[in-house]
């Protein structure tokens, strides 16, 4: 069925549906893990959400469509449905869950990453963006900036043939959770990222140049901070784990006037 909205049609929204069961599982396996109130994003049809209200929690869905909008309503009596745009509903609710339209992945991200109020996101993204964000095959400068304060944990593939229609690429569960306690304290928070974001996109032929031109940091003191953490043989920015930025941090940057 081709499906239209006042919102665009399902390509513009992203309605790429789960149809595997065994997949719903898996995904709703993860959420069970995690405590309470749960708000979904793009519900969909509710495939979802038809297992996440087994789990006995508080549930909201949300969707920007209104015809999904009414049928959740008309199917889901005993929840919250509300028609609503996942870039500016509130995100106060302890676990944000959701397959999520592939060309939001990056802006819903990035909300979530600035709120305080939830503690576990479970989401499913394009492939790529989950392992990226996962920090396997190297972290992506989002990443190494929300490390100090979140997880992530890449919970498994999602082959394309799971979702009706077809995307091009397959998907990935992402679990992110809250540190409960930051490796940065929070108030370092800006000066923090700015310092990985001077360094992811610095320029010198080696680590060490690249981190005395975002610090300011003599030259010797970058290259014993390299030593003394054993980094002497990492190459790139993005070969660095969350250990080593805030080592960087605290040893190199924290300090210096910028
Ligand atoms: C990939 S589908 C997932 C549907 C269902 N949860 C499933 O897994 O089969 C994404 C859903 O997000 C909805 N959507 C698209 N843009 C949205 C937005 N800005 N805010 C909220 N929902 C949105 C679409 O209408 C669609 O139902």
């Amino acid at each position: 069925m081709r499906f239209q909205s006042t919102n665009g049609g399902r390509h513009e929204l992203g309605q790429n549906f789960l149809r595997n069961p065994n997949t719903i599982n898996r995904f709703v396996a993860v959420v069970r893990e995690t405590k309470g109130g749960i708000l979904e994003i793009g519900a969909g049809d509710g495939a979802i959400t038809r297992k996440l209200s087994l789990l006995g929690r508080e549930l909201t869905a949300i969707d920007v469509d209104e015809r999904h909008v009414k049928r959740l309503r008309q199917n889901f009596s005993t929840i919250r449905v509300e028609r609503a745009d996942a870039l500016r509903f509130t995100l106060e609710f302890p676990v944000i869950v959701g397959n999520i339209p592939f060309s939001l992945t990056t802006p819903i991200l990035r909300r979530l990453l600035k709120a305080s109020s939830w503690h576990d996101a479970v989401l499913l993204t394009q492939w790529e963006v989950a392992r990226k964000r996962a920090g396997i095959g190297g972290r992506t400068m989002m990443t190494a900036q929300a490390a100090p304060w979140y997880v992530f944990e890449l919970c498994g593939r999602v082959p394309a043939q799971h979702f009706t229609p077809q995307p091009s690429v397959d998907g990935g569960i992402l679990h992110v959770t809250r540190r409960e306690r930051p490796l940065v304290p929070s108030k370092e928070r800006r000066g923090y990222e700015n310092f990985v974001y001077a360094t992811f996109t610095g320029k010198g032929r080696t680590l060490a140049q690249v981190i005395t031109q975002s610090t300011g940091a003599p030259s010797n003191d970058v290259s014993r901070a390299l030593s003394d953490l054993s980094l002497t043989a990492i190459r790139l920015p993005r070969d660095l784990d969350v250990e080593a930025w805030v080592s960087l941090w605290s040893r190199l940057a924290r300090n210096r006037p910028r």
